[in-house]
């Protein structure tokens, strides 16, 4: 036992960095199987700093890449079973429509994977959609598919739900601690703002902080985090973009803009309709004034929302921030550090990754522990970046 004042040192099977939706569904998948498991986070929790935070995120089996279709399946039971075990509800079942010209080759792969996984959908013609969605106006003459599997999770109780279910299977959490240093071996030594820490093997989820924590570790991954404006904006008739109207989440892909919406719940009244994409930032000064010329997203979403949206008001009510952190191919990094392979990595989940945390949380518990993955990480590998320097491989 260290003397009081003095940082207390522990043992662990597993220390995660970073309780995030990845970083805690892979602790919880860990203290599931009886691992002694440390989770550490920095911030006091709940926090708004990262990019798990807000009230809503959008669930979906529809993907343009067949992979994350297939994942979703798994992950929709694992969201199931935590809401049984949490007793509350983290899932709402809206829909989602994908809106494009009908000649459009990422549309075409979403029909595609929903075809080949028989996910329950329905494609519109412009005549048709206006027909089934009186709120969007098909402003190009846009086509539309719809995922009826997709819908709404409620993020932040999402969030608590698995920490606390963590917690009930033996974990320890521990926030307002600050990993400051990382000594690999073949036991790993993590020190913190508050103590000292050692296991047999360290999982890292540090999304827009992942570089930072790999550096001295020899590693940089080419992992671009951006700040995100998460937009609100009014019905002009209360109500007229809700759950209860039937609005469905949406996704546009106005190439080369992607643009998405989720019905008016969180904040009544007010539908989120965001940019996929923003302006570079570093997460320690995520709101600081860019030095480049900012991403124009914002006048992009008053364009969009004027022309297929006539009953929003095109301005946004209320802009609040979060954080992407993108890979060149906007594919997870989900792998074992090249030189220490009892250093796991999970990060670069590129602005789609919470719904995936049940499913990807496991695969990093597999990696940790020495399992084969349940699926094949060929798209997720840290090989597949040509560029990277020799040192880190
Ligand atoms: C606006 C927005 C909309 C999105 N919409 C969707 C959606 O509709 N559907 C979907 O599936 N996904 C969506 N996503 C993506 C999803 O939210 C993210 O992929 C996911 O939250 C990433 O989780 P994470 O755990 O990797 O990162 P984070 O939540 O950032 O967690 C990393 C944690 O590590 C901690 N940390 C970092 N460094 C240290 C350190 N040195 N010591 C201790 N702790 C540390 C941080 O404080 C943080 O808590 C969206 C994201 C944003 C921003
Ligand atoms: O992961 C999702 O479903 C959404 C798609 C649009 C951008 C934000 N993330």
């Amino acid at each position: 036992m260290a003397a009081a004042g003095e940082p207390h040192s522990s043992f662990y099977d597993t220390i995660v960095v970073g309780a995030g939706i990845q970083g805690s569904f892979t602790a919880y998948h860990l203290a599931k199987r009886g691992r002694d498991t440390l989770l550490l986070e920095q911030f006091p929790l709940p926090h708004s700093r990262g990019s798990s935070h807000g009230q809503s995120r959008i669930i979906r089996h529809a993907y343009a890449q067949e992979h994350y279709t297939q994942m979703m399946a798994e992950s929709y039971g694992l969201w199931e079973q935590l809401e049984a075990e949490a007793g509350a509800l983290l899932y709402r079942q809206t829909g989602l429509l994908v809106l494009a010209a009908n000649t459009n080759p990422e549309f075409q792969r979403f029909c595609q994977t929903l075809a080949q996984h028989h996910i329950p959908s329905e494609l519109f013609t412009a005549e048709s959609l206006r027909g089934r969605f009186p709120g969007i106006r098909p402003y190009c003459g846009e086509a539309g598919v719809s995922d009826r599997t997709a819908g709404v999770l409620y993020a932040d109780r999402a969030l608590r739900a698995v920490q606390d279910g963590f917690r009930r299977c033996g974990g320890a959490l521990r926030d307002s601690e600050q990993v400051t240093d990382i000594q690999p071996g073949v036991v790993v030594t993590v020190t913190t703002s508050g103590g000292a820490y050692q296991a047999k093997s360290l999982v890292i989820t540090a999304g827009p902080w992942a570089n930072k924590l790999l550096a001295p570790l020899g590693l940089q991954l080419p992992l671009q985090t951006l700040r995100i404006n998460v937009c609100y904006w009014k019905e002009k008739v209360p109500g007229a973009y809700g759950v209860s109207a039937h609005f469905p989440c949406f996704l546009a892909i106005c190439d080369p803009h992607h643009i998405y919406g989720l019905p008016s719940n969180e904040y009544p009244g007010l539908v989120k309709i965001c940019y996929h994409s923003g302006s570079p930032a570093d997460p320690e000064e995520r709101d600081r004034p860019p030095e480049a010329p900012s991403l124009p997203d914002i006048q992009v979403l008053q364009d969009f929302v004027s022309k297929y949206l006539p009953g929003l008001v095109p301005e946004p009510a209320v802009v609040e921030h979060c954080m992407y952190t993108n890979t060149p191919d906007e594919d997870f990094v989900l792998d074992r550090h090249p030189k220490f392979s009892n250093i796991v990595i999970g990060a670069g989940f590129s602005g789609h990754g919470f719904k995936l945390a049940p499913v990807v949380g496991k695969l990093l518990c597999q990696l940790s522990v020495g399992e084969e993955p349940s699926y094949t990480m060929e798209p997720f590998g840290i090989r597949r970046f040509p560029a990277l320097p020799p040192a880190a491989l």
